[in-house]
């Protein structure tokens, strides 16, 4: 079995507020790993963590067996890609925004590969030349995906990529996470839909507090007698 991130006694303090408490854990590689919890658990300062938005106070991370802080930003960012909830999109067209990742290190993104991509995240070839901030929630997402899986990403973030969303726009990311997921690529997700994370994840987080209070595998998680599980879990359906 190997890990794609490992946490070593990683803690985050803030102005002498801790944020992430001594967290020993890791993430299974080619799986989906959803994180749960309340709101201002730590979900989203721990994804940050592992593409080094945001770095430990103590402790470490390992990322494919590597401590983080001896990537280089540029190795770590394409190993490591993030999808956030309203990812930005530039105004201008869906081609520039596919071919802005490229562009930073001064390569070109062929119109062929750019279709291709649209092709693999479920967006019309039609869309290539279309104002990116015209497109609906559901199509920003998918193209905030395909930007990120130009990279060629073998992890994936994902905070609350379909929080906003329509009903149907969810489904077709869902669809779409499973593909990516096909391919081997890792996969956090943070999510506040317990259905989601119960259909979706292979493993699944619970996150209280700056801790990290249970984790294992989907079925391990959801069937847990734990009454503080329980109870979030019961509390937390949508
Ligand atoms: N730079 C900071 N300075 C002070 N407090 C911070 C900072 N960053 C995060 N926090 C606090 O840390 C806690 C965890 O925040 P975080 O955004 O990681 O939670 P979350 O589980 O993702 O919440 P949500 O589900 O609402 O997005 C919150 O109480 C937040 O206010």
């Amino acid at each position: 079995m190997s890990y794609a991130i490992q946490f070593q006694n990683m803690s985050y303090t803030v102005n002498e507020q801790s944020i992430l408490h001594n967290i020993s854990q890791h993430i299974h590689a080619s799986a989906i790993t959803t994180l749960i919890g309340p709101s201002g658990a730590g979900k989203t300062t721990l994804l940050k963590m592992c593409n080094a938005l945001l770095s430990p106070t103590a402790g470490a991370i390992y990322v494919d067996g590597q401590a983080i802080d001896t990537y280089t930003p540029t190795a770590l960012r394409q190993k490591v890609g993030i999808v956030l909830q309203n990812a930005p999109i530039l105004r201008t067209t869906v081609y520039h925004n596919l071919a802005l990742p490229k562009h930073l290190h001064k390569q070109q993104l062929t119109e062929d590969e750019a279709l291709q991509i649209l092709e693999d995240v479920g967006l019309d070839e039609a869309l290539l030349m279309r104002q990116a901030t015209d497109l609906s929630g559901g199509q920003k997402q998918k193209l905030a995906i395909a930007r990120t899986l130009l990279n060629r990403s073998e992890i994936l973030l994902l905070d609350e990529i379909t929080s906003a969303l329509d009903p149907h726009s969810v489904q077709e990311i869902e669809q779409l996470i499973m593909k990516i997921r096909q391919k081997g690529i890792t996969i956090i997700w943070i999510t506040h839909n317990i259905e989601q994370a119960q259909t979706m994840g292979d493993y699944i987080w619970v996150m209280a507090q700056g801790q990290v209070i249970a984790s294992g595998t989907t079925s391990e998680i959801i069937n847990s007698s734990e009454p503080s599980i329980q109870a979030f879990l019961l509390g937390g359906k949508q």
